[in-house]
């Protein structure tokens, strides 16, 4: 009996539990040995954040708090694809409630990931353009594969991001390379990245970054848990009270911007681009 358990937990890669189904668009993964949960998103092809996908992503961050976890890896089931930000078909062509939905959820997700008081890591296993660069950010270490983007593009779209929405940014890159990337819309390579502070390390598959972050949070070992997380809370709490200030009217500045015609114009236009540049 034991040795057919044994069997069975070393087929499955070690003494992993699962803590929830992947009815939802995220899953959760607690490691029984290192008590280190891994919340994966699953919305394939390119994880883009509709509505459930972000209200998913907030009760998997709550289940992992009260499930007492040691830390929390967020990491992607596809390929290629960490998160290609928020879903511009969602945001396309809809009303003005759907609108203030999306963007209230978005702001719920990040707040929940932002304000953790565990230890939180990246395993970005693949491009992280926009909302994809905004919950790695939100993430305290980041580890990315080679070959891959990440950045804040939104300019590119036509739109601007809010203050709350570049506190991460700004948390790990100097205020002049975060200006003039953000002016630019640029998207960073990982090595570019690696180099300017925006990611910590590389890594060559998703099982070694996944290893990484999980060494990062190993790093925490000997410190007291609420000594750790009050000090995290302290350096983020300016952040936090300036986004708690402004939530509801950044709700009613992003439907009052994303309904304009001349924005709506530019998102159907690059949505057009992109199912151009798939087809290809
Ligand atoms: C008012 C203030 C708002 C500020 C905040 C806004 C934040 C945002 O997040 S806006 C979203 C910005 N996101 C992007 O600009 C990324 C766009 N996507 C890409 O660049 C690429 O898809 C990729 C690099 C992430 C992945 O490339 P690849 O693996 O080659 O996949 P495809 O480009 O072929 O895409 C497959 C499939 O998915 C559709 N798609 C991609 N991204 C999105 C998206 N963000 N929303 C909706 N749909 C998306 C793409 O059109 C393809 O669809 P099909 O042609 O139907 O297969």
């Amino acid at each position: 009996m034991l040795h057919s358990n044994l069997l069975r937990l070393v087929a499955r890669g070690g003494p992993k539990r699962w803590m929830s189904t992947t009815t939802k668009l995220t899953s959760v993964e607690v490691n029984d040995k290192t008590g280190i949960a891994t919340l994966t998103l699953n919305r394939p092809p390119v994880n883009s954040q509709n509505v459930q996908l972000l209200v998913d992503l907030q009760s998997s961050i709550g289940e992992i708090e009260s499930n007492k976890s040691r830390g929390l890896i967020l990491t992607s089931a596809c390929s290629n694809v960490f998160s290609a930000g928020l879903d511009i078909l969602e945001m396309y062509n809809t009303d003005e409630e759907r609108l203030r939905t999306i963007w209230t959820e978005l702001q719920n997700a990040w707040i929940a990931l932002y304000g953790s008081s565990l230890p939180t890591a990246a395993a970005i296993n693949g491009h992280a353009p926009a909302g994809g660069c905004l919950l790695a950010t939100a993430c305290e270490y980041r580890v990315m594969l080679p070959k891959r983007l990440i950045g804040l593009n939104e300019t590119q779209l036509g739109i601007i991001a809010p203050k709350w929405l570049m506190s991460g940014f700004l948390n790990v890159l100097p205020q002049r390379v975060a200006e003039r990337a953000l002016t630019q819309g640029r998207l960073f390579t990982t090595e570019e990245a690696l180099a300017e502070g925006l990611v910590d390390e590389i890594a060559n598959t998703k099982e070694e970054a996944l290893e990484k972050c999980a060494a990062f949070i190993g790093s925490f070992t000997k410190v007291n848990p609420l000594a750790r997380s009050l000090t995290k809370l302290q350096f983020r709490a300016e952040n936090i009270k300036e986004f708690e200030k402004i939530r509801k009217k950044d709700v009613e500045d992003f439907v009052a911007l994303a309904s304009r015609p001349e924005v709506q114009k530019g998102m159907g236009i690059y949505l057009e681009n992109l199912k151009k540049k798939s087809k290809k």
